[in-house]
Formats: C-alpha cells, sequence, structure tokens
C-alpha cells in the first residue's frame, strides 16, 4: 500500500500547501473538511491546481491522487482512514484544533500498524502541535495513554506561505505566492525516523524559526493590515506601497529584530536579510490579498504568545524597547465589527464592557504585573476613549 496522508481542513493553505508538498513527497491525501462544498469539489474532481504567482510569471502544479471526507456526516470513516495512515497534518485555524482533537483521538486509539501516526499540527501558532495534542489526550482513556507514543507521534511546526483569499469561481484551484517555508521538529521522531517529505526542514529546536517567522512575518503582516485599514487601504501591497506605512513596519520590525538577534543569537545580518525578504514579499502586487484578510481574527492576534504581545512582552522583561509594537496594537484594538469577522464584534464588546485594565487582561491574557500591563492599559484607554467620544472608534 502507498503512503497516505489524512489532511485536516481543506481550505487555502490545506490545498495550496500542505497537500501540495504531501502530493510531491507521494503521499495519498485525504482532505477532511466540515464544509459540504469544499467536500463535494473535492470529490468530484480528479485534480485541482495550484499556481505559483511571482515577479518572474506564474508557474502551474496539477495535485492529484486525493479523496476527501465530510467529518461532519462520515466520522467513522475517518477515524478508519486514521487508523492506517502515516500522517495527519491540519490546517484549520488554531482555535479549531478543539473540534478536530476527538476523531484524532479515536483513529489513533484504534491503530494496529507497526509504525506510529506522525502528528503535524500547521497553524500559525507557537506550539500548534502540543496544543492539539493535549486535545487528543484528554479525549483518550488514561490507561491507553502510556502505551500512546506506541501509535502516534506529535511534532511541532512552523509554516510560511502567504495564500490571500482565491479570487470568485476560482473552485479548488489556489493562487499562492513562490516562496514557502515548513520547519518540523525532529526529536519526537527518534529512532522511527521522521516522515519522508522533501519539503520539510527537520530542525532539533524550533522556537528560533517559529519566533522569527511569527514576531517577523505575521508581526509585519498583520501591522500593515491594521495600519492599511485604518488609512483606508483595501490590499496589503497598497498599505506597503504608502510610506508612512512601510515606514512603521519596518520600525515595528527594528523592535522584534532586536528580540530574535539577542534571544536566539540569529546573526544582525542574517536577520536583516530576512526582514527584507519579507517586507518584499508582503509587497508582492500580484497576490491582492486584503487587508481584513491578513487582520482576521484580531483576538487570536492579540493572544499573550502571539505576534504583538509575545515580542512585545518579552522585550519589556530585558527592559529593550518595544513602543512601535505598542502602535500595532492600538491598530488591532481598532479592527473592530469588520463584516464575516467573529473576533472583530467580540473585540467592540469586550473593549464597550470592561475597565481598561480588565479588557486589557481578558484580551491578551497579561498578568498584571507584567512591566508590559501598564503600557498595553493605557493603549486600550486611549482606543475606548475615543470610542466614547464618537460611538466608534476612530476610523
Ligand atoms: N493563508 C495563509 O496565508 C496562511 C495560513 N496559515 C494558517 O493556516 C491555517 C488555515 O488557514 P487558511 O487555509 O488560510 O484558512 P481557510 O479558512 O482557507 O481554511 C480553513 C479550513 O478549515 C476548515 N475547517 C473548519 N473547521 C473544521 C473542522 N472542525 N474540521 C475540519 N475542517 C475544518 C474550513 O472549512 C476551511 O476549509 C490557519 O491556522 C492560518 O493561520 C499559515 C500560514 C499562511
Ligand atoms: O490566520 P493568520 O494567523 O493571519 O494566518 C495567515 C497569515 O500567515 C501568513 O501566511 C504568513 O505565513 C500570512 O500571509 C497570513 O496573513
Amino acid at each position: 500500500m502507498g503512503k497516505k496522508a489524512i489532511h485536516f481542513g481543506g481550505g487555502n493553505i490545506g490545498r495550496g500547501f500542505v497537500a501540495e508538498f504531501l502530493h510531491t513527497a507521494g503521499y495519498e491525501v485525504v482532505f477532511i473538511d466540515v464544509m459540504d462544498n469544499i467536500i463535494n469539489e473535492l470529490q468530484n474532481t480528479k485534480s485541482y491546481q495550484v499556481t505559483e504567482v511571482s515577479e518572474g510569471g506564474e508557474t502551474t502544479k496539477t495535485i492529484t491522487n486525493y479523496r476527501a471526507i465530510n467529518s461532519k456526516t462520515h466520522e467513522q470513516d475517518v477515524i478508519q482512514e486514521i487508523s492506517t495512515a502515516d500522517i495527519v497534518t491540519c490546517a484549520v485555524g488554531p482555535n479549531i484544533l478543539k473540534f478536530i482533537a476527538p476523531v484524532i483521538a479515536k483513529g489513533i486509539d484504534i491503530r494496529s500498524t507497526p509504525k506510529p501516526l506522525a502528528v503535524i499540527a500547521c497553524e500559525n501558532a507557537i506550539g500548534a502541535t502540543d496544543t492539539l495534542r493535549g486535545h487528543i489526550e484528554s479525549h483518550t482513556d488514561s490507561e491507553r495513554l502510556k502505551t500512546m507514543g506506541e501509535r502516534a507521534q506529535y511534532a511541532n511546526s512552523a509554516i510560511d506561505r502567504i495564500v490571500p483569499a482565491q479570487p470568485p469561481n476560482s473552485g479548488l484551484n489556489v493562487r499562492i505566492e513562490k516562496f514557502y517555508e515548513w520547519v518540523v521538529e525532529k526529536s519526537p521522531f527518534g529512532s522511527v525516523g521522521h516522515p519522508d517529505v522533501p519539503a520539510i526542514h527537520w530542525v532539533d529546536h524550533l522556537e528560533p524559526y517559529i519566533e522569527r517567522k511569527l514576531f517577523t512575518v505575521n508581526t509585519s503582516h498583520a501591522t500593515a493590515a491594521y495600519y492599511g485599514r485604518y488609512a483606508g487601504k483595501k490590499t496589503i501591497a497598497e498599505a506597503m506601497h504608502d510610506s508612512y506605512i512601510r515606514g512603521v513596519v519596518r520600525d515595528v520590525l527594528k523592535e522584534t529584530s532586536s528580540l530574535i538577534i539577542d534571544k536566539h543569537e540569529i546573526e544582525a545580518q542574517e536577520q536583516q536579510d530576512y526582514v527584507e525578504t519579507i517586507i518584499a514579499r508582503i509587497s508582492n502586487p500580484y497576490l491582492e490579498d486584503s487587508v481584513e484578510r491578513v487582520g482576521r481574527a484580531p483576538l487570536r492576534k492579540l493572544g499573550r504568545k502571539e505576534r504583538f504581545i509575545g515580542p512585545a512582552a518579552q522585550l519589556a522583561e530585558r527592559g529593550m524597547k518595544y513602543d512601535c509594537l505598542l502602535g500595532s496594537v492600538e491598530m488591532a484594538l481598532r479592527f473592530q465589527n469588520v463584516k464575516d469577522d467573529e473576533e472583530s464584534a467580540e473585540l467592540a464588546k469586550i473593549l464597550k464592557e470592561n475597565s481598561p485594565a480588565d479588557a486589557t487582561v481578558q484580551l491578551t491574557g497579561l498578568e498584571r504585573t507584567h512591566p508590559l500591563f501598564s503600557s498595553v492599559v493605557k493603549v486600550v484607554d486611549q482606543v475606548q476613549s475615543e470610542a466614547k467620544e464618537t460611538g466608534q472608534p476612530r476610523i
């Protein structure tokens, strides 16, 4: 039997990144999703196309050898597939991990194959596989946990590739940037050995990679999105074309770079080169990427370990400068009541109903005694005051 991968989330990253590279590595990919339209399309087509878009033109790859199952209606089938698979991946969003865990737990529990299942969550979050593992374990009988290692091995990953919302009527086809990075921990696989996926860069220690990625790519991208929306820009490329916003993004990246260089002992020149690559990527005029997509889910993005509070907290602990990051936090707080974004409505509600300090705790998870806390409270207070004056955030 050939190699089989089960991938949760047939969305943009699922089809355009994870499945593409699993397919290239020779896996049959079984997509699991809860959206009828995605599942139906995947079941009714034999191939779709991934088109890389760059200054150098376009390159198209055809993805085949996949199936699809709706986990809402066919849970038992998903469990059976997992029980005989080689690898499980997901790209569903960090908040969805708890919902896919029970079915994965059941699939792992009935495995009798000699090789453990490799589980790799591909989300924009630090330790996403650990989070998924925690949920899987909480759905596993305590006696069975003792032998879990024989049935599954868990590795954290960092993934990076910009996949904007797709043009209407694209079907399953995905337009995507050429650049990609997929870094995964090697050590959890021990003597069994890691799966054979050539696109993956296997490393012993993931933290420097994921922090460098999250605090450079995602910090800058989200900063451009929040400042861009505030300035009335439609796309990230348009925002990055604005010299003021471009300057702000560079200033923010100076702060996160100082942390990355200090904490992970990455050479200053290497980090600077990385910053230039990222600025060029997010400025790519060939990707029609809306400020709303990149700014989506502001509550998650304001989280304790996330792209703004994560680096700002660590900089504050080290007595280093973080005020430009506070500017990004302020703009993120103004991302309220955005169409089709539930978190942006929840953000507005939290800001309306709480004192600055309570809202800060609720939104960021920062400890009241943390050296960053009072600065964030001031920013929250500022945005709340604007809303009191005008009935809405200044935009
Ligand atoms: N789009 C991008 O440029 C990048 C996205 N990411 C990360 O990848 C993840 C997915 O992002 P996108 O592909 O852009 O989002 P998306 O919204 O295009 O895809 C998510 C998919 O998950 C599915 N899903 C939701 N609940 C599910 C469930 N219970 N079971 C199975 N499937 C379920 C949705 O129906 C959807 O098809 C996120 O964590 C994001 O942060 C990471 C790097 C780049
Ligand atoms: O849901 P999130 O965290 O914004 O994830 C998607 C982001 O990840 C990135 O792809 C970078 O890899 C950004 O393009 C994109 O905005």
